[in-house]
């Protein structure tokens, strides 16, 4: 029998809701996928084709049975559930409102994941109830496309829920990492530091957006997706990485703050495919033609990833 409860919440239908809520049906799931805005459902709606196609173009198992269904109704959405994943705005006082909402509508026994990107679950639970039942489920986005999910138990979580999380996380082929609690938790940390050096050799203008990208992608980026950092060291040779971090470590960005060219375009209203505009401009179509083309080589890659051993 799958671990994964039959009714499952999804909280919030911006850029993650809609792909987690698609990847818990697809695996069987009565999934009920609630936001505020009717925009936000009405989006989500009209792309679920296009996401269930993702899963069928990698081939993720289908589970008979699994459904979405999309509204505005906080008491409907909760009705029964078994699981809720909450995916509102990356802001504490709002999540922490959110998880008063569903205390105050669901039983003892439900679980409450929360997809934040880094707040510290201890923090978050601050406010609740029943604090033992938070439990970080960070996905990556896109979330029907990256099959890896972190579980990050806070200082007050019921221990027995990493396992079962964990459970639930392989019932539908994910890779669950189950990390002890820092803020970003593993991923973010990882992408975070690379992304402050990267904006500080653009705002350096060391390199152009071009050259950083086509930098990553293959230098970076292909070798890591088949041998994880710490592999690499035994590849390059921890003698080399001495070498190298002796010198370089202690020029490295190490700012503590958003740089201010981002703000400024943040500013300017230029939040990148959001509003057609970021760290490249996009005329008519190129929005929805870049998507197209990142989810079709996420899909080719994934495919490959997937038929090699892990390094
Ligand atoms: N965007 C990304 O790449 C990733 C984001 N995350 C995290 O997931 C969470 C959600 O992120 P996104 O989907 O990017 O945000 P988003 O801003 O695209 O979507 C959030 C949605 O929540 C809705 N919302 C706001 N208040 C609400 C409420 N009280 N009840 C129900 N819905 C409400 C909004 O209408 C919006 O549709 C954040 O904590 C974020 O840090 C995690 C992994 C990746
Ligand atoms: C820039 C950025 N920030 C946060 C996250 C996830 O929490 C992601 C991602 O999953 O891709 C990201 O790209």
């Amino acid at each position: 029998m799958s671990s994964l409860p039959n009714i499952a919440t999804v909280i919030g239908s911006g850029t993650m809701g809609p792909g987690i809520a698609a990847t818990l049906a697809r695996a069987g799931a009565t999934v009920r996928l609630y936001d505020i805005s009717d925009e936000a459902i009405a989006r989500a709606e009209a792309a679920y084709g296009v996401v269930t196609g993702v899963l069928e173009a990698v081939g993720s198992p289908m589970v008979p049975g699994g459904s979405v269904s999309f509204g505005t109704d906080l008491d409907e959405a909760l009705a029964g559930t078994g699981l809720i994943i909450e995916a509102v705005p990356e802001k504490l006082e709002l999540k922490q409102k959110v998880f008063a909402d569903i205390e105050a509508r669901v039983g003892d026994d439900v679980i409450i994941a929360t997809n934040t990107s880094g707040i510290p679950i201890t923090t978050m639970a601050e406010s609740m109830t029943l604090p033992g039942r938070l439990i970080g489920m960070h996905w990556s986005n896109p979330p029907h496309l990256i099959p890896m999910i972190e579980i990050i138990p806070g200082k007050a979580t019921d221990l027995a829920l990493v396992d079962k999380l964990a459970e639930i996380v392989k019932s539908f082929n994910y890779v669950p990492v189950i990390e002890k609690e820092i803020p970003g938790f593993v991923e973010n940390r990882v992408l975070y530091a690379i992304l402050r050096e990267c904006m500080a050799l653009l705002e350096e203008g060391i390199v152009t957006p071009e050259g950083l990208d086509a930098c990553v992608k293959w230098g970076i980026g292909y070798k890591l997706s088949v041998v994880g950092p710490t592999r690499l060291l035994d590849m390059a040779g921890l003698d080399i990485y001495q070498a190298v971090s002796g010198y370089l470590n202690k020029e490295l960005d190490v700012s503590t703050d958003t740089p201010q060219f981002i703000k400024d375009k943040i500013a300017a209203g230029q939040l990148g495919f959001k509003t057609g505009g970021g760290m490249y401009e996009y005329g008519e179509g190129d929005v929805d033609a870049k998507r197209k083309e990142i989810i079709t080589g996420l899909i080719a890659a994934r495919k490959t990833l997937s038929s090699i051993p892990n390094v």
